[in-house]
């Protein structure tokens, strides 16, 4: 879960502790770790995974194998209770996340009063390699666009508040669009399309920002993937990696203000049949 051993600076985070209050298979369970590499040794089914994905979730918000958090919790209980101690240098935070499928979760940093639970982004810090992580090759792009916002949210924290932003906008403009195609098909007015003008400008301006933070993270992989790729196959490279969005190609040399442009030009492109449909159609970047 921590592989730091040797060259421990002091930017290393490490989870000192993490205690659980039924998650998954445990009603109650305290595992201190040390420094260096932990291993859990056990028979199949026994839990191990189970505490990889709770640290998981408190680096990330989700599990590596369900969308919901329903399966997290213990079957019968109604809440679980993840929390982990974590030093960086010289700094240790108590991070506590309450995961209540159907309602709001709940974050605590340090006992204090209630946080945001994106507020804990960027206290655990994780790389996570398990066997669902093929369905970034073999699976739907949107398991690929996750992947990739992860990452960005684990180097940026404050993208997660942009990427609730772009969900929110994405919501709103939906339903937008789905009374619109109502009221056609029940022969009513057309929709006022001066609103659907300013919900495309947010939908492009946050999908701008998300679009050019995916850009950057792949232009910073493409050397890593390129020696990971040299190591498993030598001379079988080079390895590119390029962002395919269904507006057309991304290039971040361009800029925010030219993604927006792009974005802004395929959301016109698409409008009447979104408007026929009444759901966004283009789906980049979410
Ligand atoms: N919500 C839940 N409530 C109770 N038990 C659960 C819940 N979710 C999973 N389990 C139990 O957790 C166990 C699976 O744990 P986990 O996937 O961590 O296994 P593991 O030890 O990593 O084994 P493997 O080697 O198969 O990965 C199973 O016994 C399963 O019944």
């Amino acid at each position: 879960m921590h592989s730091h051993a040797g060259g421990r600076s002091a930017h290393t985070m490490h989870v000192t502790h993490l205690s659980l209050a039924d998650f998954r298979s445990y009603a109650r369970v305290e595992v201190p770790l040390d420094p260096g590499v932990t291993a859990f040794v056990g028979a199949n089914g026994q839990g191990k995974t189970n505490l990889v994905e709770a640290v998981g979730y408190l680096a990330t918000l989700a599990s590596h194998r369900v969308s919901s958090d329903a399966p997290l919790v213990r079957m019968g209980a109604d809440r679980a209770v993840i929390r982990a101690a974590v030093t960086q240098g010289e700094r240790s935070q108590l991070v506590e996340l309450e995961l209540n499928p159907g309602r709001a979760n709940r974050a605590r940093i340090n006992r204090s009063s209630q946080v945001r639970p994106r507020d804990v982004l960027g206290i655990v810090r994780t790389v996570l390699f398990a066997p669902e992580d093929l369905s970034l090759v073999k699976g739907d792009p949107g398991e690929r666009r996750r992947f990739l916002d992860e990452l960005v949210t684990a180097r940026s924290p404050r993208m997660a508040a942009v990427r609730s932003d772009y969900e929110r906008v994405l919501k709103q403009r939906n339903t937008l669009l789905k009374s619109a195609a109502m009221a056609r098909r029940h022969g009513g007015r057309g929709m006022d399309l001066s609103t659907l003008d300013v919900w495309d400008q947010h939908l492009a301006r946050a999908g701008a920002e998300v679009t050019a933070q995916r850009l950057d993270l792949i232009a910073a992989l493409q050397p890593l993937a390129d020696k990971a790729y040299e190591a498993l196959a030598p001379g079988g490279g080079p390895v590119a990696l390029e962002y395919r969005s269904s507006a057309g190609p991304m290039d971040q040399a361009h800029g925010r203000e030219a993604l927006f442009e792009q974005l802004t030009a395929a959301l016109a492109e698409v409008r009447k049949q979104e408007i026929e449909r009444g759901v966004t159609l283009g789906r980049s970047p979410s």
